[in-house]
């Protein structure tokens, strides 16, 4: 991949700005935490591994900068900057748990010193991206399997390298599958309202050499009806114990008219997004943004001053459409409750 999505650079975060794609490659300097946590809200850097990887590196500066004598005020001190991180975005669980991994290891190592303390946290973060990364490429490894020769893939929203530390899950998967010398294309959602496909999604397969074609989210039943996709890959924010699963809106579309048209629906997710403290997908915590997302393109107004709006970013998907869970450690599928325990028991 020609771009990196994000890297802990000389004691500062290094995100490029995917609000500024396609037009421009911009990359963004942060060296304190409250605009690392500014920058997942803004959305310059978003898909749920990658703001796994942005709250804890954002964790590891907001160590840097906290002032304390002892241990205790230290710790004190990180929940605090954990909590800022933790209120950037609700629904994609891997920012939750790269927090929860960071405040982890803080509380294994507090018999060291602050110094120590801090860049124990510093090779955390990078530890939490370069695995994310190898993860990836597992999950696309594994899921090449299920793109047959010829395929042509319907993503939705951007599950790439832009949304993780690179690679991607479902864009992983094509990506495996590509390498793998299978001749296969893919058409892209553009994803309404923000545009991850249009403008991310394109931009990085387009730039990977990958064939893709750009169609709205309207016309993916009109591609299914005919015949024209193969199958369908979605990455995920959040998986319930049974399998639920919630990814950007819209997703939900797909996999209900994937399964009237006999389309295979799969999903690709790292372990980290998995939520099994959550029996189902109504569990799962949805957020809703701002409206001029849907109100305006490109700063440029598409409806009514003063309609009113609803603006949910992500849907679930329930999991009987979904044929089956890419994961790292290989496919799930049927049974997801009792599969998804196993898969996270050592
Ligand atoms: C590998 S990323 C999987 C999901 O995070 C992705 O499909 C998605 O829904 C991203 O939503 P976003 O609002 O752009 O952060």
């Amino acid at each position: 991949m020609s771009f990196r999505t994000i890297e802990w650079r000389d004691d500062k975060v290094v995100m490029i700005d995917q609000t500024r794609l396609p037009g421009e490659e911009v990359y963004c300097e942060y060296g304190d935490y409250k605009s690392v946590a500014e920058a997942i809200r803004g959305m310059i850097i978003r898909g749920a591994p990658a703001i796994g990887v942005a709250a804890a590196m954002g964790v590891a500066l907001g160590a840097r900068e906290i002032i304390a004598d002892t241990q205790e005020s230290f710790l004190r001190q990180l929940d605090n900057v954990c909590d800022v991180m933790a209120r950037t975005r609700p629904t994609a669980v891997n920012l939750f748990w790269a927090i929860e991994r960071m405040k982890r290891v803080a509380v294994c190592s507090c018999d060291k010193s602050l110094d120590e303390l801090r860049e124990i946290l510093k090779v955390e973060a990078i530890r939490i991206e370069q695995e994310d990364l190898a993860i990836c490429k597992a999950i696309g490894r594994h899921g090449a399997a299920l793109i047959p020769e010829g395929a042509t893939v319907l993503t939705h929203c951007n599950a790439g390298g832009l949304a993780t530390a690179g690679y991607g899950t479902a864009l992983g998967v094509i990506r495996a599958a590509h390498e793998a010398g299978k001749n296969i294309q893919v058409f892209a959602d553009e994803t309404r309202p923000w545009l991850q496909g249009a403008r991310l999604t394109a931009w990085e397969l387009m730039k990977d050499g990958i064939p893709v074609t750009l169609i709205s989210d309207n016309m993916a039943g009109f591609f299914m009806n005919r015949g024209e996709i193969t199958c369908c890959v979605v990455g995920a924010d959040r998986i319930a114990a049974n399998g639920d699963t919630a990814n950007k809106i819209g997703t939900y579309s797909v996999a209900v008219l994937a399964r009237e048209n006999n389309i295979p629906f799969y999903v690709a997710a790292p372990i980290s997004t998995l939520d099994l403290s959550l029996e189902n997908g109504e569990q799962i915590p949805i957020e809703e943004r701002h409206s001029r997302e849907v109100t305006h393109l490109q700063g440029l107004p598409v409806a009514p001053e003063g309609i009113a709006v609803r603006n949910p970013a992500f849907d679930v998907t329930p999991a009987r459409y979904i044929a089956g869970i890419i994961t790292e450690k290989g496919v799930v599928t049927g049974d997801y409750s009792k599969k998804l325990k196993d898969l996270v028991t050592p």
